[in-house]
């Protein structure tokens, strides 16, 4: 069902995209060329190379507004309205949805790993989602993912999501109801679909972190990860995204009474100590 839903919808509307710029900016030049050297209309040549112009004029304003519309927004842009249609897939009293963010190297990862060990949760990691989706033998998405991951990009939400909603179900059909949504969502489209669509979380753990810290942490991850994004290019990167994509959503939880706030730059210990307490505060054992 969710495969359905994962398939077609990114690559579909890129190649849409190209069809559209091909329509707004490309009519047949030939049949203007064939005209203007036409030996019975001499007078209209000069009609033709103001036509020819303008007609240059137009498609260069409609590249430059095309290229002004990133692949991703233009995905989503058209998409959220067909999920819109879909109803959530979960009640809250069937699930419950811990949204872990922060920035890159905050210490997410290390921290849910704590709570699966003390509460039983589910670890979903949207990051670790996507780079498994890429490696997967026959993918469409690999390459996609690849290239956004590499530069510090939030991919598509449809592919995000549908990841996310297949991880939920297979494991609610194995009777698991405690979920850590880790590193989504990044993006305020995400947040809203996630909510909409799959089941509104229960409130986010946020982690709080110098930039300086992220940064010698994953420099230091970066000698044995292996992953694509672990450089300082990428980590740049990154951040940049984090800060200016990312920190919203939080802000808007925050509105709602939604995060909890977690101070990072402790050990790993302490950090722990604050994460059970806002665990437990909010949702008991
Ligand atoms: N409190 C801490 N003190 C020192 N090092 C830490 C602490 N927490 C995590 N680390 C280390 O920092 C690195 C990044 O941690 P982790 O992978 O948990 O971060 P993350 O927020 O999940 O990162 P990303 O978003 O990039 O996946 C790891 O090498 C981890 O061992
Ligand atoms: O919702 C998401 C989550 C992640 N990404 C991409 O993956 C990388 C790595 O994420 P980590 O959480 O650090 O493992 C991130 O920089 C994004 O490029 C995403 O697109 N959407």
């Amino acid at each position: 069902m969710i495969r359905n839903f994962l398939r077609p919808a990114p690559v579909r509307l890129l190649l849409s995209k190209t069809t559209r710029y091909g329509k707004v900016g490309l009519p047949p030049l030939r049949s203007f060329a064939s005209q203007g050297s036409s030996p019975q209309q001499p007078k209209s040549r000069g009609k033709v190379l103001l036509l020819l112009g303008a007609l240059a004029l137009g498609s260069t304003i409609a590249s430059i507004s095309y290229q002004k519309n990133s692949p991703v927004e233009f995905v989503e842009k058209s998409e959220s309205k067909q999920l819109k249609q879909i109803t959530s897939a979960f009640s809250k009293n069937d699930v419950s949805v811990i949204f872990v963010l922060g920035g890159p190297g905050a210490g997410k990862g290390t921290q849910c790993a704590r709570l699966v060990r003390d509460y039983g949760f589910v670890h979903l990691s949207a990051g670790d989602l996507l780079r498994e989706e890429q490696n997967r033998e026959g993918s469409q998405y690999g390459q996609l993912i690849k290239d956004y991951i590499k530069e510090g990009l939030i991919v598509p939400q449809e592919i995000t999501v549908a990841l996310l909603k297949n991880a939920i179900e297979s494991n609610f059909e194995n009777g698991r109801t405690k979920f850590l949504v880790d590193g989504f969502p990044r993006k305020m489209d995400q947040a809203i679909t996630f909510e909409e669509q799959i089941v509104p979380s229960k409130f986010t753990l946020f982690f709080d972190c110098p930039e300086k810290v992220m940064l010698e942490r994953l420099l230091e991850r970066g000698k044995t990860s292996g992953r694509s994004d672990d450089n300082i290019e990428s980590i740049k990167k990154r951040f940049r995204t984090f800060i200016e994509t990312s920190m919203p959503v939080v802000e808007m939880f925050e509105k709602q009474n939604k995060v909890v706030k977690v101070s990072c730059n402790q050990t790993v210990e302490e950090v722990y100590q604050q994460v059970k307490n806002a665990v437990q505060d909010r949702i008991g054992k």
